[in-house]
């Protein structure tokens, strides 16, 4: 499932995220994937100082929103890495590496990314994802961020005009399955509202398909066993 985070990033944070982004000296992005024929981008060093302290105010902001930790349940986060588009840059249709080369290893399962600058500053740069037949694309407001299963095909549109600036990390769940891990958001979101109590008529409707979406899918998933 694919899930935005509007506001990941608090004011205050993106201010601070802008006035390091011109500190950041980028390299090209093929650094880290020698062999693609496809990502044409810039990436920062992941020892660059600012791309450290921006990972940093990024990890912050992510640990601390509970609709990541709901939807992502997550075990291990990978350090982020600022990622830059200029016109004519693109990263086209890939999968995303079951491992990030980190010590140890940290399997993805969620790939996220974080816009760091406004949609109106760019045209094309689209994150696209390839559900089935349909391709779901975003661009999203500066300090929101999108997570989806990292076993999806995706892109990143060349970019026509302009630039675009994003965080990019991965994560591992500690449910890899999507499917289960569905599961447990729809858990909590029914948790949510009895938590929340004064059950108006839709907030009932809602628990309700909520509670059948559980059954019919555990039943699913249990009885092949
Ligand atoms: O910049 C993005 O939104 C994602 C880029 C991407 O797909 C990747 O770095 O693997
Ligand atoms: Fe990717």
């Amino acid at each position: 499932m694919i899930h935005v985070l509007p506001q990941v990033l608090n004011a205050a944070e993106m201010q601070a995220v802008r006035e390091l982004i011109p500190q950041i000296g980028f390299n090209d992005g093929r650094i880290t994937n020698p062999g693609s024929e496809v990502k044409r981008n810039l990436q920062a060093p992941q020892e660059d100082p600012a791309n450290a302290r921006i990972a940093q105010i990024v990890r912050d902001a992510l640990v601390r929103n509970t609709d990541l930790r709901s939807y992502a349940q997550p075990r291990t986060m990978a350090r982020t890495t600022v990622v830059r588009y200029e016109p004519g840059m693109t990263y086209g249709w890939h999968v995303d590496e079951a491992l990030f080369p980190s010590q140890p290893p940290i399997r993805s399962d969620l790939s996220c990314t974080i816009f760091l600058n406004d949609p109106a500053d760019y045209d094309g740069g689209a994150l696209t994802i390839q559900l089935g037949e349909q391709e779901l694309a975003y661009k999203l407001d500066a300090g929101s961020a999108i997570l989806y299963p990292s076993t999806t095909i995706h892109q990143v549109a060349p970019i026509t005009r302009g630039v675009r600036i994003a965080a990019i990390t991965w994560l591992h769940s500690w449910i890899a399955d999507s499917h289960r891990r569905e599961l447990m958001v729809q858990l909590d979101e029914a948790r949510a509202l009895v938590a929340r109590g004064g059950a108006g008529e839709e907030q009932r409707k809602r628990l309700q398909v909520l509670l059948e979406s559980l059954r019919s899918n555990l039943f699913r998933m249990w009885s092949d066993t």
